[in-house]
């Protein structure tokens, strides 16, 4: 038996309920309790620690842990050496500077000025690379309330859908430093292997959720003569399967499709002349 696979997980926060219904769909065993620790699935030969997402980059980085879930912005602001080795389409959200609405802010103003933020490694690493000289001010948190508060002249911080900031009476400015979602990190090669079996299949596992929660199962009959324009409409990861009709002059297609804007593809694929389209949900896939 190859040694049990050690995978950290956020214990709370914005990452945790999704990183662990994510891992639940790949078939693995979850806490019931949000107060466990620690939970060992015996079948799937994996250990989960659940952690601050702040602290999972520092133990895989150390090589304590064989492997974690975090934010690409908490991976990079901590400077550890944990490698991110897949994107998991979930907690995304970007990194930016806001200031006070109306005062047309550029990224150059921010020399000599205070940023207050929740990440300072990112940011400084950001600022040094352009030449910016600015003094940061390292906050746990609620950063949009530094500015009225008198502590800093600008934040840059994490937005998803930009309510905390409006509510505040800021705007954003310059590029977005960072466009970050929840990632699958793995230790550093020189800290010890990681069983490249048990990781292949974690990771095939975690590939299947997210293409069976972006894609849908089509199903519909149509004329040949119309195949060819239909499948252009319905390429499929691969191409799509094309089986004979008892109908003569009938083909039946099975495909995946996006999800998103499906029932666009319905009204183009009827009006071609397709019939019975049928659309199925995905609960798992193996690629
Ligand atoms: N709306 C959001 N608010 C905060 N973080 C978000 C949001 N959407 C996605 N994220 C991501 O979630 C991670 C932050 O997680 P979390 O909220 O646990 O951290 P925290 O703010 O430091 O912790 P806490 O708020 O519990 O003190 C980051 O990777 C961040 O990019
Ligand atoms: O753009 P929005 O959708 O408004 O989300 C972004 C806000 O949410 C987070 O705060 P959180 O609730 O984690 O509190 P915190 O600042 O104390 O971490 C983040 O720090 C922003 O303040
Ligand atoms: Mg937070």
């Amino acid at each position: 038996m190859p040694e049990m696979l050690r995978i950290a997980v956020p214990n709370k926060g914005a990452l945790s309920e999704s990183a662990a219904a994510m891992l639940s769909k790949a078939g693995y065993r979850q806490r019931s309790d949000t107060k466990d620790l620690v939970l060992v699935d015996d079948i799937n030969n994996v250990e989960f620690y659940y952690l601050r997402p702040r602290d999972i980059a520092v133990y895989v980085g150390e090589g304590t842990l064989d492997l974690g879930i975090t934010g690409r912005d908490m991976l990079l602001d901590s400077g550890a050496n944990a490698e991110e080795i897949m994107a998991l389409g979930f907690g995304a959200s970007k990194f930016r500077f806001a200031a006070p609405a109306n005062g047309a802010w550029t990224l150059q103003d921010l020399n000599g000025k205070r940023i207050a933020t929740s990440y300072p490694g990112l940011l400084s690493d950001y600022l040094h690379a352009r030449g910016i000289s600015a003094r940061l001010i390292h906050l746990d948190g609620a950063v949009e309330s530094s500015i009225r508060l008198g502590v800093a002249d600008a934040i840059a911080d994490v937005v998803e859908t930009g309510t905390t900031l409006r509510k505040a009476g800021l705007e954003l400015f310059g590029d977005p430093i960072l466009l970050s979602e929840a990632i699958l990190v793995q230790r550093p090669q020189n800290r010890g292997d990681i069983d490249p079996l048990a990781l292949a299949h974690l990771q095939q596992r975690l590939s299947g959720v997210i293409v069976a929660r972006d894609y849908v199962l089509m199903d519909y009959d149509i004329p040949v003569e119309q195949v060819e324009e239909a499948s252009a409409l319905t390429p499929g990861l691969e191409s799509p399967t094309i089986s004979p009709l008892a109908k003569e002059g009938w083909v039946a297609v099975r495909v995946m499709v996006p999800a998103r804007g499906h029932q666009l593809l319905m009204d183009h694929l009827h009006d071609l002349g397709a019939r019975g389209i049928l659309v199925s949900e995905l609960s798992a896939c193996r690629l």
